[in-house]
């Protein structure tokens, strides 16, 4: 390989911004879901176990015509490195140039991760939310913070309560939320009071059993679910998916990856990108749940934003 730039957490926080990721990841879904007129190639991604230490690589490659955007994507998970202070998620991101393969830069994958997770589940939310004042948030780790950051941005957030199963670390967020945001923001002992007053919902948890449950919640919340991304484990109950109307990234992903899917056999009523194209309803007065796997075409069309932003800052 020839000497290419290398990108790093940096660069890519200072070339992504909350709006033009979600503007051009709407646009990339809805070519997904187009199926194949739409210009998008993305396998399944692939999952290595290492399963005496409970971890997985994945590869993750995917093209994304319209963006002119073709890379691969190796992540891998550990949940238990959060005990000994070290990133559950780490990830690099190879970018090609599509007319020849050629590679053209390597970049950090961790805070593209982050974003543009974070970025699917506001576009779910414009759609699909009744009202976007109170927010309640499960988990107090990477994507808790990133969702947090992206809807402050975003949209006209009044509220936002915490709830994370080691108090501490809803503390923490508590903290910087209101350090840098100065929002009113409260921490909960329990999920049903965290939730009760939502009108947008976030689940971002490493739980491998339901932690959000049937429980009074407003008739027209909305729940975005990233975590959860294998086959055996779930952070919604089965009653709770069985009473929404479930959207996803990807029917392929869910049916395959998604345990709240897998095991609780809802029914999916239809992708995000076919709610972009107009071809299915988006509900906003009845229960919706947004179940997020995360998507190789995001990160192939994050990293060519970063890409292209730092190549012209060359040019000046
Ligand atoms: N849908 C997507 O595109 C993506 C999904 N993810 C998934 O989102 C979830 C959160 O990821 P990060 O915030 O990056 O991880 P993190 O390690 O930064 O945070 C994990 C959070 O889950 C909590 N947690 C751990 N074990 C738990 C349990 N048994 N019950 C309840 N809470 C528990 C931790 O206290 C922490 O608040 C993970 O499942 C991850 O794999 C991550 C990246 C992208
Ligand atoms: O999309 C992604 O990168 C991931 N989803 C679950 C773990 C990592």
């Amino acid at each position: 390989m020839n000497n290419i730039p290398y990108y790093g957490p940096d660069d890519v926080k200072v070339s992504l911004k909350y709006e033009e990721l979600v503007s051009a990841l709407e646009l990339a879904l809805a070519d997904f879901s187009k199926g194949p007129d739409g210009g998008v190639s993305q396998p399944l991604r692939a999952t290595a176990v290492v399963t005496q230490f409970n971890g997985f690589l994945a590869a993750m490659p995917a093209y994304v015509q319209s963006r002119n955007a073709l890379a691969c994507k190796l992540v891998t998970f550990y949940p238990n490195n959060s005990a000994k202070n070290i990133d559950t998620h780490m990830a690099s991101i190879l970018l090609f140039d599509e007319t020849s393969g050629m590679p053209i830069a390597i970049m950090d994958g961790e805070v593209i991760t982050a974003m543009r997770t974070a970025a699917v589940s506001a576009i779910a939310t414009k759609y699909l939310a009744e009202k976007k004042e109170v927010l309640a948030v499960l988990g107090s780790g990477v994507q808790a913070r990133a969702h947090i950051e992206a809807f402050v941005k975003l949209f006209a957030i009044k509220k936002i309560n915490i709830w994370n199963h080691r108090s501490n670390g809803a503390e923490q967020l508590a903290k910087h939320v209101s350090a840098s945001f100065g929002i009113e923001v409260q921490v909960f002992a329990d999920v049903e009071s965290c939730v009760v007053e939502a009108d947008v919902i976030i689940a971002a948890t490493f739980s491998t059993e339901p932690i959000l449950k049937e429980c009074s919640m407003k008739p027209g919340v909305h729940i975005n679910s990233v975590g959860a991304p294998r086959p055996q484990w779930q952070e919604l109950s089965k009653e709770l998916m069985n009473n929404s109307v479930v959207y996803v990234d990807s029917v392929v992903s869910a049916t395959q990856e998604s345990g709240d899917v897998i095991k609780s056999g809802a029914e999916i009523y239809g992708e995000i990108g076919q709610v972009v194209l107009g071809k299915k309803k988006a509900e906003t007065t009845r229960r919706t749940v947004f179940k997020s796997l995360g998507l190789a075409l995001e990160d192939a069309v994050s990293a060519r934003l970063v890409f292209d932003i730092m190549e012209q800052k060359k040019q000046i």
